[in-house]
């Protein structure tokens, strides 16, 4: 496991797993926890994910409120993403700003994602399969977000599958976070 890419928004990494390749195929070892705390990155992870998802597909943007937000990690098993954050850290001095990386199974990277980012991505190719592990596990009445187009973010897709849920978020401009740069 390394850092590739420390991303202009403080506490968030582009991580390499470790891969081995053999005439089988291939394993990848997105999380080993001395690694994680080798590195300085959050170690313990509650709750894991794998979402299908149709190309064109946009989810996001979103977040878990203070007292139990998530550090998330984010990695595209099968096909590819665009991975976004967005930081909503008041007081940050990338506040408002977003980053977007490409996450599939040929680069296998994985995002390390902070607490105080608004997370969401875009899917570029059918069939999409995102596995990813959060420090704090749901709650939904935590479970916040903003609307996916209020934020300045290029999601590249012409006209996104986007949830019922997601396309009612609050716009950027009209929200206010309970998040506070550290
Ligand atoms: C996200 C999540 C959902 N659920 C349930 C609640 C709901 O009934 C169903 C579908 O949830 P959603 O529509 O919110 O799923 P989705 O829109 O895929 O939400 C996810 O989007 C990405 C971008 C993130 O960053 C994640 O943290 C999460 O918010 O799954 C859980 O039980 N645990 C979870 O961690």
């Amino acid at each position: 496991m390394e850092i590739i890419k420390q991303s202009k928004i403080s506490g968030c990494f582009l991580l390499k797993p470790k891969t081995f390749g053999d005439e089988r195929g291939t394993l990848i070892k997105p999380y080993h926890s001395d690694s994680y705390k080798a590195l300085g990155l959050h170690s313990e992870y509650n709750e894991e994910l794998v979402v299908t998802s149709h190309k064109n597909v946009i989810r996001g943007l979103h977040f878990q409120n203070p007292p139990f937000p998530q550090i998330k990690v984010v990695s595209c098993v099968m096909g590819r993403i665009l991975d976004v954050v967005v930081d909503i850290r008041k007081g940050s001095p990338t506040y408002g700003e977003w980053e977007g990386f490409i996450l599939d199974n040929e680069n296998n990277y994985s995002l390390y994602v902070p607490e105080g980012m608004a997370h969401g991505y875009a899917v570029y190719s059918e069939n999409t399969i995102v596995c990813y592990r959060m420090s704090n596990v749901f709650m939904p009445q935590l479970d916040s977000g903003i609307k996916w187009d209020s934020a300045g973010v290029l999601w590249d897709i012409e006209s996104p599958i986007i949830s019922p849920k997601d396309s009612g978020l609050i716009s950027f401009d009209k929200f206010e976070s309970r998040f506070v740069y550290k």
